[in-house]
């Protein structure tokens, strides 16, 4: 049978966007379906506008606290709605690049509507049916709204609105402190709102290196940031305009709820079931060529679950591509994602933890952490907090790092080239510029021999009498 298209996209953000623009410049007939706007949440709602807003945030702490670099000035005058223009113009300037008009002069069919599957080839969508050889679901998360009694009567925020606002809240309450819990809250702070960040877990950023994460919380109570550990919000209240949070025996009045309390993939609405693919709560079940369980169908982004950024539905934008367009043979990589949370300190993470090199290679694991105060570039930029930590194994296989310290979301980018080419932890300890952040890679890669130095008896002998030796010539 005869189809119009090659590839039908639904969803246009970063998953869906990079599979149109490519399957276009290769010549191929791509349609794509986007029920709102092109751009998707990185552009709206996530990425640009968090980064714009941690900025503007960080300026104010710097102006802040320029009284330890010996520079005065009155107290910062924050106009919380100009801040919020920032991110506004961000999301301005980027926009084109995600616009209608530019996919179009790519050879891209944008189509705005909100569609269904009515079988297992055919996808429809404002009163037309569209076959295509291949669909692509990229359809992305929206925020997982806890069942909290009164919190939906209470009135909340969540990632899709609160970048809109122009009135700074004097008091946040903020359920969940994973990252959009933990970005946000630190930027409000930053900018004159007092945080409480309610947290169901013993600590924040529970999927990090939990040393990693201690130093951002550290920093987090140190800049005023209240944190409510090992407590779920279980009631909200309105009173005398507050709203009134409970979490375990504590009881916050707030102006604002922020919900960051995790992600649920967009399926419902695709009559998924009318085009034999599965799913469950966590996202589209898929294979790894990222076939769905109908094999013309693929998945890629928040859809699927598992790791929920952009970079990584470009990534696996790029094995849909090929599968869908020529031949399904490519295998997703799954094993060098990198990641930063981009709060003050940042934290960057790549490969596994310390546990998981432990879990799988017992005693062949070598911790090797250099601390930012043993970096000179970080102590003439005033900081003495947080490390790198790379986890190898004897023979110098890098297995993952973690860094948590200023600009570690760049830092880590030299620590995935290294594990993206299979290089040994030593290629990292070539000649570092003297005095820069990235010697923190440097140092902790020397520590492999350092260690291994300082295991082997018979070697440190053996130097010791040829000096000896040496000595008595
Ligand atoms: C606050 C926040 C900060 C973040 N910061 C970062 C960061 O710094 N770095 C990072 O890598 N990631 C970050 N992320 C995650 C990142 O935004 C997502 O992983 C990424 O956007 C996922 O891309 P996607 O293509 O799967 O979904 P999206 O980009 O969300 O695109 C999905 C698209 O599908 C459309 N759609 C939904 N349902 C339908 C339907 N039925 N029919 C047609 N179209 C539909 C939507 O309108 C949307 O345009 C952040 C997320 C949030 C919420
Ligand atoms: N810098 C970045 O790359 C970046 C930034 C923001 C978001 N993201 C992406 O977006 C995803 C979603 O972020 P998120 O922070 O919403 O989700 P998350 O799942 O990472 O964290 C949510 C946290 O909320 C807690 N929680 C859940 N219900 C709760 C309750 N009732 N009371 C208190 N705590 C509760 C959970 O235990 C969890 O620790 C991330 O996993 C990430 O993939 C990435």
């Amino acid at each position: 049978m005869t189809v119009e298209y090659d590839i039908v996209i639904i969803g246009g953000g970063s998953g869906g966007l990079v599979v149109a623009s490519a399957a276009a410049q290769l010549k191929a007939k791509v349609a794509l379906v986007e029920k709102h706007r092109l751009g998707g949440d990185c552009l709206w709602y996530g990425c640009v506008p968090s980064k714009s807003l941690i900025y503007a945030a960080r300026v104010a702490y710097q102006v802040k606290n320029a009284g330890r670099f010996g520079i005065h000035t009155n107290p910062a005058n924050i106009n919380f709605s100009q801040a919020m223009g920032h991110v506004q113009n961000v999301i301005a300037a980027i926009e084109p690049h995600d616009s209608p008009e530019r996919f179009e002069g790519l050879g891209v069919e944008v189509i705005f509507g909100c569609g269904q599957f009515s079988d297992r080839q055919t996808f429809a969508v404002n009163g037309r049916q569209l076959k295509a050889r291949a669909f692509v679901i990229a359809t992305g998360s929206r925020p997982t709204i806890p069942s909290i009694p009164g919190l939906k009567e209470a009135g909340y925020l969540t990632n899709e609105q609160i970048f809109s606002i122009t009135e700074r809240p004097d008091s946040l309450g903020i359920i969940g402190a994973g990252p959009i819990g933990c970005e946000l809250g630190q930027s409000f702070h930053r900018l004159g709102t007092q945080v409480t960040l309610i947290n169901s877990k013993p600590h924040i950023l529970p999927k990090e290196d939990p040393e990693a994460a201690e130093v951002i919380e550290q920093q987090f109570i140190n800049e005023g940031i209240s944190i409510i550990q090992n407590t779920r919000a279980e009631k909200v209240e309105l009173r005398d305009g507050k709203k009134c949070l409970w979490a375990g025996n504590q009881k916050i009045m707030v102006d604002q709820i922020l919900v960051s309390s995790g992600r649920s993939p967009n399926v419902e609405s695709l009559n998924l079931k009318a085009a034999g693919v599965e799913y469950d709560q966590k996202g589209l079940k898929v294979n790894e060529k990222l076939q769905t369980t109908n094999p013309k169908i693929y998945g890629c982004g928040d859809v699927i679950g598992g790791y929920q950024f952009t970079h990584v539905a470009s990534h696996e934008a790029v094995t849909v591509l090929t599968n869908a367009l020529f031949f399904p043979f490519s295998k997703i990589n799954y094993r060098v994602i990198p990641w930063a949370t981009f709060t003050d300190p940042e934290l960057a993470r790549v490969g596994l933890t310390e546990k998981e090199a432990k879990e799988r290679y017992g005693e062949d694991v070598y911790v090797l952490k250099q601390d930012f105060a043993n970096v000179d570039r970080a102590l003439a930029e005033g900081v003495n907090q947080g490390f790198g930590k790379i986890i190898t194994r004897g023979n110098g296989e890098i297995l993952g790092a973690h860094l948590v310290g200023p600009s570690a979301g760049e830092l880590i980018h030299e620590i995935v080239l290294a594990m993206n080419n299979n290089l040994k932890v030593s290629a990292l300890s070539g000649i570092h510029i003297y005095p820069t952040l990235s010697e923190v890679n440097s140092k902790a890669a020397l520590l492999l021999k350092k260690q291994k130095f300082a295991q082997n008896k018979r070697l440190k002998n053996t130097l010791a009498n040829f000096f000896k030796f040496m000595r008595s010539l």
